[in-house]
Parts: structure tokens; sequence; C-alpha cells
């Protein structure tokens, strides 16, 4: 079978082709000459898999979209207090190359216009580490993200350059400020150089893909970005990723973003997919119109909108609670009927799915408690099952929690079978730091055996069990 995905991708570049306004960036007279017909898409998912339509081996200038790259890089090379101290993280409102500082911290007002943009340019390597050093850096950095050697494109460089007056500016406002504190010419230079890095839809995809998949490399498994930065990077994209159309952008598309002048977006809906879009006209506020238009239209076809709350974290958990009644000797008498209870989790547990469970578990074995029908109907037990073989993963807040249930199941002096197989409770770790521990097992086969064992024989009304 063929994916339907390309011809998808297709059919959303070719309706994006009837929209004929903007025109390319004036002032960089390379982007000035760009052929406006070329148009890309790629979508890359965060194991690696890539999808794209149109122009996507097309090569352009990264210009702005560089700028969340090495705001990532500024944090870890001068660690995030330093980085907060010289910018903000508010989102200005003003065009991307405003000569603006904020009041009162006279800081830019976020890395992601030019002033914040050149500061975190300055901060990469050391404050005094050479343009080259600097580059050299950044255009490592940019390569490992998309998993080729990049190459400055030197015409764009050179056109940029000799036009720069108002980035020189920004750069002699910045040393000025004392935000800066190296040569400023050089600063503003090397920001220019890397905003020359040339690249194409595929390789702005897998750069976004990777800080989807928290700053790991899909392919090469690297994590060339620290997990919290990306958090950071990922929070002023949302703010101030599309300059002053920042709230337009997150109330129509919703997915933090980074967009360029040579016609370059980026979108990172983390944990799923990094869209890239390419045209080189651009709306008046300096983003690429038909790159905008194929990223609302790929978040209102695929439901990407990050604030779209079309999934409850009730139904990624699934906490079914099975009551199997055993008694092997005397299967008829009910006074001699022990339970076995059954509590099922299912898919990526967060903090609202390890609460789910935490309440089915006061609630099941609890005291009664009058106000909450069915509470405490199972408080003598005998012993409980926990079955974690469908859960994919279980964050720290979920894994904290689920520990805390358990010992204090255990302090209650239940027996307690966990079914684990793919370990995501950590339980050695956590092991080592308590005395008591529930016995854990791969699968339900074992945890009947070990109930069996002990003297309950579980028989469960659950088809699933
Ligand atoms: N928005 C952009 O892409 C701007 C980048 C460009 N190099 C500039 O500084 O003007």
């Amino acid at each position: 079978m063929k994916s339907p995905i390309p011809d998808y991708l297709q059919h959303v570049l070719d309706k994006a082709r009837d929209n004929e306004a903007g025109a390319p960036a004036a002032y960089i007279d390379v982007l000035a000459r760009a052929d406006t017909s070329k148009l890309a898409v790629a979508l890359a998912m965060v194991d690696g898999n890539l999808y794209s339509a149109g122009d996507d081996q097309v090569e352009f200038s990264i210009q702005s979209i560089s700028k969340a790259f090495v705001y990532a890089l500024a944090i870890e090379d001068a660690g995030l207090p330093r980085v907060l101290e010289k910018i903000g993280v508010e989102p200005s409102g003003d065009r991307f190359n405003q000569l603006s500082l904020e009041r009162g911290t006279n800081r830019p007002m976020n890395p992601m216009i030019n002033a914040g943009a050149i500061t975190a340019h300055s901060l990469v390597v050391a404050p005094n580490a050479t343009a080259e050093a600097r580059t050299e850096r950044i255009l490592k950095s940019l390569s490992r993200l998309a998993g080729r050697q990049l190459h400055v494109d030197e015409e764009v460089y050179e056109a940029e350059l000799k036009d720069a007056d108002r980035n020189m500016g920004i750069g002699h406002m910045l040393k000025a400020a004392g935000i800066i504190t190296c040569d400023p010419r050089e600063a503003v230079k090397g920001y220019i150089r890397q905003c020359a890095i040339n690249v194409n839809v595929k390789d702005l995809a897998m750069m976004s893909a990777t800080l989807c998949n928290a700053g790991v490399h899909p392919f090469s498994g690297e994590q060339i970005i620290p997990h919290a930065s990306v958090r950071q990077v990922l929070s002023v994209m949302t703010t101030c990723g599309m300059y002053d159309a920042a709230g337009d952008w997150v109330s129509n598309v919703g997915i933090p973003a980074k967009s360029g002048v040579a016609g370059g977006i980026i979108g990172t809906l983390p944990g799923q997919v990094g869209i890239a879009a390419f045209s080189p006209k651009l709306d008046e506020r300096g983003n690429s119109v038909r790159g905008v238009a194929i990223c609302e239209q790929l978040s209102r076809d695929m439901g990407l909108h990050m604030m779209d709350v079309s999934q409850i974290a009730r139904a990624t958990v699934q906490t079914s609670v099975a009551t199997l009644v055993a008694g092997e000797h005397e299967p008829h008498n009910p006074n001699c009927q022990r339970e076995v209870l059954v509590f099922k989790l299912r898919g990526a547990v967060r903090f609202a799915g390890s609460e789910r469970l935490t309440r089915a578990l006061t609630r099941e074995l609890g005291q009664p408690d009058p106000k909450v029908p069915g509470s405490g109907a199972h408080s003598q037990a005998c012993a409980i099952v926990l079955s974690f073989r469908e859960v994919y993963s279980l964050n720290f807040i979920a894994r904290r929690l689920v520990h805390e249930d358990i010992e204090r199941l255990l302090a209650e002096g239940r027996i307690l079978v966990v079914i684990d197989p793919s370990e995501v409770l950590h339980w050695d770790a956590e092991k080592a730091k308590t005395g008591k521990h529930p016995k854990v097992v791969e699968n339900e086969t074992e945890a009947r055996d070990y109930i069996g064992g002990i003297g309950c024989q579980a028989v469960s009304r659950d088809q699933g069990w």
C-alpha cells in the first residue's frame, strides 16, 4: 500500500500555491531575487520517519529559524541564569529588527528578535570567544541536528553584511547597554553568518523533530539539546517565534514555531511531529505567506493545535478494577471467598493517570465512605495486582505517586503483585531504598501462579485477566 500522507502533503501544497500574496525579503538582495515559485513542506516524526512534498531539495538560508537553536546553545554554554540575565522572555509585539530593549532591565525582550538573537549568539562558547569559534560551534550543532553537513551560503552572507546597518545599530546598542561585552561588529557578523546557513525543508523538519523528541536526535539517538533547554526554547518559540504575529499564530495554528526571512518556517509539536515549510514570499510581518497557510491547514486538518483538548488524560489511562473471587478450598462458601483486585493502567501515564489509579486504590481499598458509593467495598482483599503491562511510560511524578501508593499498600500488610514487563516503574533503583517490595512479575499467568501459591486462587470475572 502507498501511504496517503505524501499525497495529502501534495494536496496541501497545491492549495497553498493559489495564494499569490506577499513579496520576498527586499533588504537582502540575494533573497529579493529568490525564485518565488518554490514551495515545499516536510514532516518528521519523532522516530525520524520523514514525509515531504514539493521542492524538498531546494536549499535556502535558515535565517531567523537559527535563533531557536542558537538560544539552546547559549543556554548550554552560559547556563540559563546567565542567559536570562541578558535576554528576556516576553513577546515584544515589535518587528523582528526593532532597536529596542526591555524597560527597566535593559535586556532585549526575547531571543527571537534580532537584539536577543545577537546577544544569544555572543553567549555561545564563551563571551570572549572568537567569531570563528562561535560560528563553527553553531554550524556543527545545526549539522548534527539536520543529520548532514550544512554549509554557509557565502553569497547570502556577503549580501546581508553589505546592508547590515540596522543589525550593526542593534549590536552597538547592546554594547552600550552592557548586554554584550565583545566587539559588536564581530557579534553581528557571526549572527549574520549563522543566518546564512543553508538548509532544505527536510533538514528543518529533522531539526524540529529533535526538539519534539526532547532534544534526542531521532536517528543518532544523541541528546543534542539538553532536555531542560528544549522546554525553554519551545516556550519562547510559542510566545515570540512569529514576532508580532505570535498571538494570531498561537490561536490559529497552536504549534511552537519559528520563521525566517528566506521563507522557511518550522513548527514543533512536542512529542509528535516536526513540521517545515518553505516559500519565499513574506507577509508584512516577515513570515512566509504560503508557509503560514500550510501550517494553518496542517494544524486544522490533523488536529495539531496544542490547546485542542481532544485528549483527556482519562482516555490514555484506563483503570479497570476487576474483582476476582478466590477460595480454592471451599469455592461455594461465600465466607471463605477472598478477593484479589486487579488495577490496569494503559498508555503514557502522567500525573492525571496516576491520580486515577491512586483514587481507584483508595476508593476500593480504603474505609467505606457514605458519600462515595461503593467505597471500601474491597478493603478486605487478600491480594492486589497492579498491571503496567500496557503502560508505555510513566513520567517522574506518575512514577513517584505509584511508588508512594505501593509503599502505603505494603505498609498496610497487603500482598502486592506488580506486572511490569517493560520495567516502567524502574523498580530496582527504588527497591534499594526501601526494605519492603512487591512481587514483580512479567505477565498475568505469573501473577496468577504467585497468587495461587499463597492460597488464593484467582477466578476472573473479567476476560481480560
Ligand atoms: N527574520 C529573519 O529571518 C531575520 C534574519 C536576518 N538575518 C536579519 O537579521 O535581518
